[in-house]
């Protein structure tokens, strides 16, 4: 660990939310999640779920227990959920770090309910706003001429830019009076119920002297596009939205090229650009027959803190409210749904995969896995935070219903690995990781973390930047130096392919060989055991062969002697035995006669008794 560091496993959370009525009318109620304590909850699968169902075929089980940093029950309230989830990281952004909150779930969990809350019962994001603006209260820079720029910089602002800057937040906000009037909608502000100011760990007097400028930027992230909530063209029929690019700012931290950034002044501003934002969104989503939470919503805050006229740091405070978690089967899937769901699933499949990849590069330091951040636009945004430069915290929020079992325990066992990320945030200062830019004249653009827009003046224009989406932002580099570097590029690409195709070539015929050699002798020494074996076994039988024969010589011979002996007679004995065998036959003779007389006597006897019976029967019947 390097000296001063923290460590810490990420912090997820869970978020339960209350039955509706009619869930409870439908029966919904099973329960199938049991809060057992302030961190551990046991999940019940009801009949007729698949979980259920396997667990009978004696497949996985149908009882799961699962712990968290912290469990808040349907009870809980928003500003209990803020209190205990969001408070340090809210400290942490107003004393320089950088913080990131995304909530995760299945549709209707009540992830935006988490985050941004109702007019009632505001969210993470309204109350984060407002402990924003408790704490630089009346030390607001009011200049707007110092905007956020690329990931980590800032730049100056000529007043022709802070002009434009100003007209187009107006616009915003003129639209949004607009949208409430012509909705009727009675919305207010978020913030108007929020009274309790909030108490947080950094002390306001340690800013001493200093400014603070908050910029904010609300987008979302749709079929891996990149769409601005705040681009007031959205509101207009049939204009198609622009889809921003995510570059990277050559020090390896990816931003929103061309992204609004508006810098506001009040809890009042926050709430229209919140609303605003919110009301493009289902626009969008309406005209593309889409539902809004098919897409993740990204509302982003920088704070730069400012002495003088230059700023000496930046946060930046990101709130992600993820799109529903169900997965392909469940979803409508046909067409652009089928490619919306795929997306979705995509992504958080990515972010799943770089948490799973974090998590056993942390346990198995001797493997070190690729971490696919690059893989999809939400993780490649946030890939930054995830390696250290800020704390990342996660809300799950769940529903008990029975009929969406499955897909809860599905959310469940992805945030049982997040868990186990730790999270190692470097105790050097952000403005160090920032990355060095220079103009043609080889002078840096970034002073004092505050881009020269004289040595940006000789950079090119916009018309020059190369349109491959997702590449390095070619715009910081003299054209002249593109087309070299392009040149220099295919040609060692050129000559890196020809290598590389005769290496494997080479490598294919050495492989080839040695297999080729192998096999022969392995062939070869498989015969000679083979012979071997056929010698062996030949030489094995004869010696049997060979031994069953004496063997039976010896049986023969000797049975041969032993009959010998049973059989001997002596010579008077034998002429005797002779003579009877002689005088046989007459005696044989005589017994047939004497044998043929008694059967003759038996016969008569029998027909007498049978005589003598039927007299005496008839005796018997007279004397009757
Ligand atoms: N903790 C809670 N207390 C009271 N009501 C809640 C709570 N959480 C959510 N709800 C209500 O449940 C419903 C669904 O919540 P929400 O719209 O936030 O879900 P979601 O997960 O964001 O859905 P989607 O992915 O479709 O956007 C809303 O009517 C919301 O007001």
């Amino acid at each position: 660990m390097p000296g001063g560091a923290e460590q810490q496993t990420m912090r997820v959370y869970l978020r339960v939310r209350p039955f509706s009525k009619e869930e409870l009318y439908d029966n919904e109620d099973q329960d199938c999640v049991v809060i057992e304590n302030s961190q551990t909850v046991t999940l019940n699968a009801p009949k007729g779920s698949a979980t259920m169902k396997s667990s009978e075929k004696g497949i996985g089980m149908s009882l799961h227990k699962f712990s968290f940093s912290k469990i808040f029950g349907p009870e809980r309230t928003q500003s209990e959920l803020f209190e205990d989830t969001v408070k340090s990281q809210m400290s942490d952004f107003l004393d320089g770090k950088n913080a990131l909150i995304f909530s995760y779930g299945v549709t209707n969990a009540g992830k935006t309910y988490t985050i941004q809350g109702t007019p009632k019962q505001p969210g993470i994001l309204p109350r984060v706003l407002d402990a924003t603006f408790h704490y630089t209260g009346g030390r607001q820079y009011e200049g707007m001429d110092l905007k956020p720029y690329l990931r980590n910089d800032a730049q100056y602002l000529d007043p022709d830019q802070v002009k434009q800057e100003r007209s187009a937040k107006a616009a915003i906000f003129a639209s949004v009076k607009d949208v409430i009037s012509c909705l009727s909608m009675n919305l207010g502000s978020i913030f108007s119920l929020y009274s309790s100011p909030l108490v947080l760990a950094s002390d306001p007097t340690e800013a001493g002297s200093s400014q603070f400028a908050l910029w904010v930027a609300f987008f979302e992230i749709y079929n891996e596009c990149v769409y601005d909530l705040l681009q007031p063209s959205l509101c207009s029929k049939s204009k198609k939205r622009a889809a921003l690019r995510v570059c990277d700012d050559g020090a390896g931290n990816a931003y929103v090229k061309d992204l609004r950034w508006i810098n506001i002044q009040t809890l009042g501003e926050a709430s229209k650009l919140l609303q605003f934002g919110n009301k493009n969104r289902s626009a969008a989503a309406t005209k593309m027959n889409q539902s809004s939470s098919r897409s993740h919503s990204i509302f982003t805050m920088k704070l730069l803190k400012i002495d003088g006229s230059s700023v000496k740091r930046i946060s930046e405070f990101s709130l992600c409210d993820l799109a529903g978690s169900e997965r392909c089967n469940k979803t409508k899937t046909f067409g652009e749904r089928l490619k919306e769901a795929g997306n979705i699933n995509n992504s958080l499949l990515i972010l799943g995969k770089c948490i799973n990849a974090l998590r056993n590069n942390q346990t198995d330091r001797m493997k070190s896995s690729y971490i696919p951040f690059r893989e999809s636009k939400l993780t490649k945004l946030f890939q930054a935070v995830f390696c250290g430069k800020g704390k990342a915290s996660m809300i799950v929020n769940i529903n008990q219903c029975a009929s969406t079992y499955d897909e809860t325990l599905h959310v469940m066992k992805f945030s049982a690995v997040a868990k186990q990320v730790v999270q190692v945030i470097p105790d050097k200062p952000l403005e160090s990781l920032a990355p060095c830019l220079v103009g043609r004249d080889g002078k840096p653009l970034v002073r004092n973390g505050v881009i020269d827009s004289q040595a940006l003046e000789s950079c090119l224009s916009e018309e020059e930047l190369l349109d491959d989406e997702d590449e390095a932002d070619m715009s910081l580099l003299p054209q002249n130096e593109i087309v070299t570097m392009i040149e220099t590029l295919r040609t060692k690409l050129l000559t890196e392919r020809r290598r590389n195709l005769v290496q494997e070539m080479e490598i294919r015929k050495e492989m080839g060989d040695a297999m080729l050699q192998q096999l022969m002798e392995s062939e070869e020494l498989r015969s000679r055991q083979i012979e071997e074996l056929k010698e062996s076994y030949q030489e094995k039988l004869e010696n049997t062969f060979e031994m069953y024969k004496d063997a039976f010589k010896e049986h023969a011979y000797q049975s041969a002697m032993n009959n010998l002996e049973d059989d001997y007679v002596p010579l008077d004995e034998f002429i005797a035995e002779q003579e009877k065998v002689e005088v046989c036959p007459l005696i044989k003779k005589r017994l047939m006669e004497l044998n043929e007389t008694l059967q003759y006597v038996r016969d008569g006897f029998l027909e007498k008794s049978a005589d003598l019976e039927t007299l005496q029967r008839k005796a018997d019947d007279q004397v009757r």
